[in-house]
């Protein structure tokens, strides 16, 4: 698939910068065009990939904002966005229309510039757009507070709203206790990268081997089209000795049919698939509420398995109890590990969001409260305890 990528806000930015940084590391074709848009100027500064002259500032002009971001205000967010719509939308002149599938709008919910200005923009860009939207909204962790657990509640609503599917993750899940924050945020984002590349870029030609059944575009799109939420699993193996032998002994791999439908090799793709489906998601949900999938199997030849695959598809077709399931795979004969990449498309029984929304319902009833009382409370303050003193 061939992307355009926008990231909204700092985490949407940075999450972008990760992707085009995993693309080139690993050598895979699938940003066409990245580009970010933020509220704060000092954010634009920490990104290295996406090139400066795509980088857009919203809100410069706005006094509420003056360049230093939307304050965890989603309203703002939207409507610093909607008055520098026209500014956003020349930069995606450049976007090579004709080489690209998909836009991937990028954002974290918990804030105001993405979660407030990611739906306007994907709103905007799917209607002057043929191509599919799709989002990928980061949901704030349990212990950000009222407030995030309200920005995320709504944005996730206008996400899913606005785009043909949001990719969701969840900080809370993905949370380790050791780390800091800013070093944690650094790890998932290198983890979001990996899932993206290694389920979006399969099939687009970028000097591997062509496979017969190798992922295309269509197939994702299709998987995606059902809307809603989906969520991604991701699972990978050293390689078999054997492979290792192989390419120290031929300089490189053989491009070897025969030697992937190795009942060991079989076993091993369709336990891997197992694997990342039981493994962490993106976004915590039941699996088998969601309404289509799609298995990536990427790795040398020699390992891609076509009765793994086979296998691997009829297992999760049963658990999800859909006939809607592809697979294919994705060879990559330099690899060092043998990988599975599993989208879940409209799962529908994700906790993380219904508990964000309990959490959301509650901030909103404290906020209107406290607002109400402080009124009183300055009042009482500021006034003699039997109001015997006139203001000047
Ligand atoms: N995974 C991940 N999440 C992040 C990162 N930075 C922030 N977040 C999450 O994203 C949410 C929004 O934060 P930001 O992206 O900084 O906010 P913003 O969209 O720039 O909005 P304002 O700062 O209010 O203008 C936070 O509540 C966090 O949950 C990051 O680097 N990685």
């Amino acid at each position: 698939m061939k992307l355009a990528v926008v990231g909204f806000g700092n985490a949407g930015g940075k999450i972008a910068d990760r992707i085009v940084e995993y693309e080139t590391q690993t050598e895979r074709s699938l940003c066409q065009f990245t580009a970010v848009v933020n509220s704060a100027r000092i954010d634009l500064h920490k990104l290295g990939y996406v090139p400066q002259r795509h980088q857009i500032l919203v809100g410069q002009t706005d006094e509420r904002s003056k360049g230093h971001g939307a304050g965890a205000d989603p309203d703002l967010g939207a409507e610093l966005t909607r008055q520098d719509l026209a500014e956003v939308q020349r930069v995606l002149d450049n976007v090579p229309l004709h080489d690209v599938d998909a836009f991937l709008v990028v954002a974290g919910l918990g804030g105001g510039t993405g979660s407030g200005g990611g739906p306007v923009f994907a709103e905007a860009l799917g209607e002057r757009y043929g191509e599919p939207v799709y989002g990928l909204g980061v949901l704030p962790s349990g212990d950000e507070g009222g407030r995030a657990s309200l920005n995320a509640a709504r944005s996730i609503r206008s996400f899913v709203d606005s785009t043909d599917a949001t990719i969701a993750f969840d900080n809370d899940a993905w949370r380790e206790g050791t780390q800091s924050i800013e070093s944690g945020y650094e790890q998932t984002n290198v983890e979001i990268a990996k899932r993206v590349v290694s389920l979006l870029a399969p099939g687009e030609y970028d000097g591997s081997p062509v496979s017969e059944n190798a992922m295309d575009s269509s197939d994702v799109k299709r998987t995606l089209s059902v809307g809603g939420v989906a969520t991604v699993a991701y699972a990978e193996a050293s390689l078999e000795e054997e492979t290792q032998r192989q390419r120290g002994l031929l300089g490189r791999l053989r491009n070897d049919g025969e030697a992937g439908e190795r009942e060991g090799a079989a076993t091993k793709v369709h336990g891997l698939v197992r694997r990342a489906a039981r493994s962490r998601l993106t976004c915590p949900a039941d699996i088998t509420s969601a309404e289509r999938a799609l298995v990536v199997v990427s790795g040398p030849p020699a390992e891609l398995s076509q009765k793994g695959l086979v296998r691997s598809r009829k297992w999760l077709e049963s658990q999800i109890d859909s006939v809607e399931v592809l697979a294919g795979d994705d060879p990559r004969p330099g690899a060092d590990r043998l990988r599975a990449t599993v989208l879940l498309a409209n799962a529908t029984d994700v906790p993380r969001i219904d508990a964000l929304q309990e959490q959301a319902v509650d901030a909103q009833e404290n906020i209107d409260a406290q607002a109400a009382e402080r009124d009183t409370a300055i009042s009482e303050l500021v006034t003699d305890p039997d109001d015997e003193l006139e203001p000047i």
